[in-house]
């Protein structure tokens, strides 16, 4: 990991706890980290809590002054309107969200999101202010198909198209086939994409864009595999899903340097 890239360990708690238990998880996870002397300055924790909880999760986190940042999992791609359902940009900023989830390859599969709805969601998110958290991913079948680089590079490419060259973005590499699989990518295979992504993002939008955007690995991402993913140098954190619901094994995760001997 380049030292001038902040690292980010971010845990998508996808449908799960309750505004009530995403008290209780904050509070134990912001106090396990403190135990733990994380520091804070060296790596920036967020969470992405369901939609209900971030009133909750924002209150908390101002009122005992956590050094932990949030965001929504997804954002409509219009800001206001008769979209039964659909949770604006503008709603989110309005809760201190920094970040928004777009693209996440369950959003794709279960809710039909194409390149260009994609894409459009980026552009919402950073018309409302917040960092688009943009994930890419190739299936088991495109793996087999057409190589580990080829789909992951052109949703990027379909998703940051016209963006200016100063966006603030990050990226997520999630290999479909492993979400929640309990086998992740090798961290060998997760840079040889990172460093793909990494090019495709300098190709788009210049050097010192691709030098300063951060590209998370995920994919069955725990405590005791983070060190390897860690160590590569095109990735700077990780969007962990099952394991962002153990505080215990979240916190150990953002605990990473530990493992690394940093
Ligand atoms: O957004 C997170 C990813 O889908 C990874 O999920 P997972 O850590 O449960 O495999």
């Amino acid at each position: 990991m380049a030292v001038n890239r902040t690292p980010l360990i971010a845990g998508n708690w996808k449908m799960n706890l309750d505004h009530l238990q995403s008290i209780a998880f904050v509070q134990k996870l912001a106090w396990s980290l403190k135990d733990a002397r994380h520091d804070f300055d060296q790596v920036e924790v967020a969470v992405f809590p369901p939609f209900t909880d971030l009133r909750s999760v924002q209150t908390l986190i101002a009122a005992d002054k956590l050094p932990l940042e949030f965001g929504g999992q997804d954002v409509s791609q219009h800001d206001s309107g008769a979209y039964t359902g659909e949770i604006s940009g503008a709603f989110l900023r309005a809760l201190e969200c920094k970040y928004v989830i777009v693209g996440h390859s369950e959003r794709r599969q279960y809710h039909a999101e194409t390149d260009e709805v994609v894409a459009a969601k980026v552009s919402a998110a950073r018309r409302n202010g917040l960092v688009p958290v943009l994930c890419v991913g190739e299936t088991a079948d495109d793996l087999e198909q057409h190589g580990p680089s080829a789909v992951p590079v052109a949703q990027l490419q379909a998703a940051i198209a016209g963006l200016p060259k100063t966006a603030d973005l990050v990226v997520a590499y999630e290999p479909v086939w492993a979400i929640g699989s309990g086998t992740p990518a090798t961290p060998e295979q997760a840079q040889t994409v990172c460093k793909a992504l990494r090019t495709a993002l300098e190709e788009a939008l210049g050097q010192d864009a691709a030098a300063s955007t951060r590209i998370l690995y995920g994919g069955s991402v725990k405590a005791a595999n983070i060190a390897g993913f860690m160590r590569q140098p095109d990735i700077d954190g990780a969007l962990v899903g099952g394991a962002s619901l153990d505080v215990a094994e979240f916190a150990s995760i953002a605990r990473y340097r530990q493992h690394v001997g940093l």
